[in-house]
């Protein structure tokens, strides 16, 4: 009812009653970040055809806002600001890309509160993980740096930014790792084969950028690309999620604050036009980049896409991560691993376990642990307090999570704890489930869940799990616990995916080269992250001998 008034109200008039009530829908402290227009060349505006995108809360399903259904004259439009802004963005020095990064991650941090609740309003995810972007971390990982990097930086999306701008934020102690992305865009000197000859190369900016991003991380999937994008001296057009657009929304905002320029930061809102948009982000002459996170089936199409002009292409694709738990693991940490690696986003990680492979001696043991933490999760709405997981996105994905469960549970699986949907009158809610002997031949050895659903299978010997979980097209992350220093080595080196976690749950940090290999994609985003948005040049200077 009431998104069919949102609907027949006039773009103008639908802000008026949304700006009116938006602090008590939204709760934030600073409403102006809450943008229902899209972004084009410094300007907010409304789609074309007057059509908008109805946003809803997943824990609720209350109408949050809607946003312009725009098509592909917006997104030319877009494009062609982007490239104009190039002219002059590119040219400037890396040290005042720098700066302007600086002032986006001090305003992210002021922000720090009404950006979060974005994220849980939107998203689902709770309060803490949304100011965090982990689960859980405290428990197990409070004695370390990353925890102190949590407090100065707040969240993973504001040091994705600060990661593009400078480390000397965070105590150079305690963050050993270089940052200053953008200034630290070296050249070479190659010594040359051939008299009187100096050969360099020097880094340039690739140009025009599309970024497509997905909901499961409403802001740190923009920063992650958006802030090497700029650091490089790209342009950019991005397409967010329809579910999560007003993170990325509020984000420009932010960036339009911290000064950077019209036309550097496009943003077209689409989704029943999302074809023709996605067609011209990867298919438009001007663009030179198409930086891609979702799943593997649209990472193909747009790959395919951006080759009709042989354009770089950063794709971060589905994952069905193993987590391997070892008879000589320490069990206290395998089952923490497990909870913050299956449960983080309720689930809905690219990184998550989607294959919990348990070595038969410690596989009564780590069922019933799992179990007794699980059972004491509470699901619901991530603003309220106490609640430890929220809902999942929309209703689709709860189908597809009972579509797994059922298919095991038909195979010979047994449910430990949960197993089907709750309190749908209300949200998207999936009890957090439990499912034990799972066959190996299940559906969801195969696909990724993308949901509250830990599968426990249990195996022999260390060649029988490697061989299971390798047997997928998929490689992006894998993880697995055991003491045994020679096994440690032997599996990290056997297993196909891009990254692993060795004894933790947790990979994910500004710092690290994220991606994935097999049909999980190409490239890599965060640490090295800046290279894929630069050309390198060769030139060959003659004459000085
Ligand atoms: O879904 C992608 C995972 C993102 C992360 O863990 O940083």
């Amino acid at each position: 009812m009431q998104t069919l008034l949102l609907r027949s109200l006039s773009p103008t008039l639908r802000f008026a009653r949304m700006a009116s009530t938006n602090t008590s829908i939204f709760g934030l402290r600073d409403s102006s970040l809450i943008k229902q227009q899209a972004f084009i060349d410094g300007k907010w505006l409304d789609a074309q055809s007057g059509e908008t995108i109805v946003v809803t809360n997943p824990a609720t399903r209350e109408v949050l806002g809607a946003v312009p259904e725009m098509g592909l004259a917006e997104t030319k439009s877009a494009i062609d600001a982007a490239a104009r802004a190039f002219l002059a963005w590119s040219t400037t020095t890396a040290k005042h890309r720098h700066d302007i990064l600086l002032k986006l991650f001090a305003l992210m941090n002021d922000h720090h509160e009404d950006l979060s609740r974005l994220i849980t309003l939107e998203n689902g995810k709770t309060l803490t993980e949304a100011k965090t972007g982990r689960k859980h971390v405290q428990r197990i990982v409070h004695r370390g740096k990353q925890t102190i990097l949590h407090a100065v930086t707040r969240s993973l999306p504001c040091f994705l930014v600060v990661w593009y701008a400078l480390p000397s934020l965070l105590n150079p102690r305690l963050n050993p790792l270089p940052a200053e992305e953008a200034v630290r865009t070296y050249g070479e000197h190659i010594p040359s084969a051939l008299p009187g000859v100096r050969n360099i190369t020097i880094q340039q900016p690739v140009g025009v950028v599309s970024i497509l991003t997905p909901w499961n991380f409403p802001s740190a999937m923009i920063t992650r690309k958006l802030g090497a994008a700029l650091a490089a001296g790209c342009t950019a057009v991005i397409k967010p999620p329809p579910e999560t657009p007003f993170s990325c929304l509020a984000l420009v905002e932010l960036a339009r604050r911290a000064g950077v320029p019209d036309g550097v930061i496009n943003v077209v809102t689409t989704q029943k036009n999302v074809v023709a948009v996605g067609k011209e982000m990867c298919e438009s002459k001007i663009v030179k980049k198409v930086s891609f996170t979702g799943s593997t089936a649209v990472a193909k199409l747009l790959a395919g896409m951006a080759a009709s002009t042989l354009k770089k292409v950063s794709i971060e694709a589905g994952g069905n991560a193993p987590f391997i738990v070892f008879n000589d693991a320490n069990m206290d940490e395998a089952i923490a691993g497990a909870i913050v690696c299956k449960f983080r986003g309720t689930g809905q990680t690219c990184v998550c376990a989607n294959r919990i492979y348990v070595q038969s001696e410690v596989y009564a043991e780590f069922a019933s642990r799992l179990a007794d933490k699980v059972a004491q999760f509470k699901i619901g709405n991530g603003l309220e307090e106490g609640i430890t997981h929220g809902p999942l996105i929309h209703d689709r994905a709860i189908e597809k999570v009972q579509a797994h469960v059922a298919d095991a549970v038909e195979l010979g699986a047994s449910v430990l704890i949960g197993g089907s949907a709750v309190d749908s009158d209300k949200g998207s809610f999936f009890a957090p489930t439990i499912l034990s002997d799972v066959p190996a031949n299940a559906r969801l050895t195969d696909e990724e869940t993308f949901g509250p659903l830990a599968a426990l299978i249990k195996f022999e010997s260390e060649e029988e799990v490697i061989k299971l979980a390798n047997d997928t097209d998929v490689g992006l992350a894998g993880y697995f616990f055991s003491r045994d220093v020679g096994r440690v080595w032997r599996v990290a080196e056997k297993l196909e995916v891009g990254m692993i976690g060795v004894n933790t749950g947790l990979l994910s940090q500004a710092v690290i080269p994220f991606g994935g290999i097999k049909e999980s994609g190409l490239g890599r985003e965060g640490g090295h992250g800046i290279e894929e948005y630069m050309n390198t040049k060769l030139i060959v200077m003659g004459g000085l001998a």
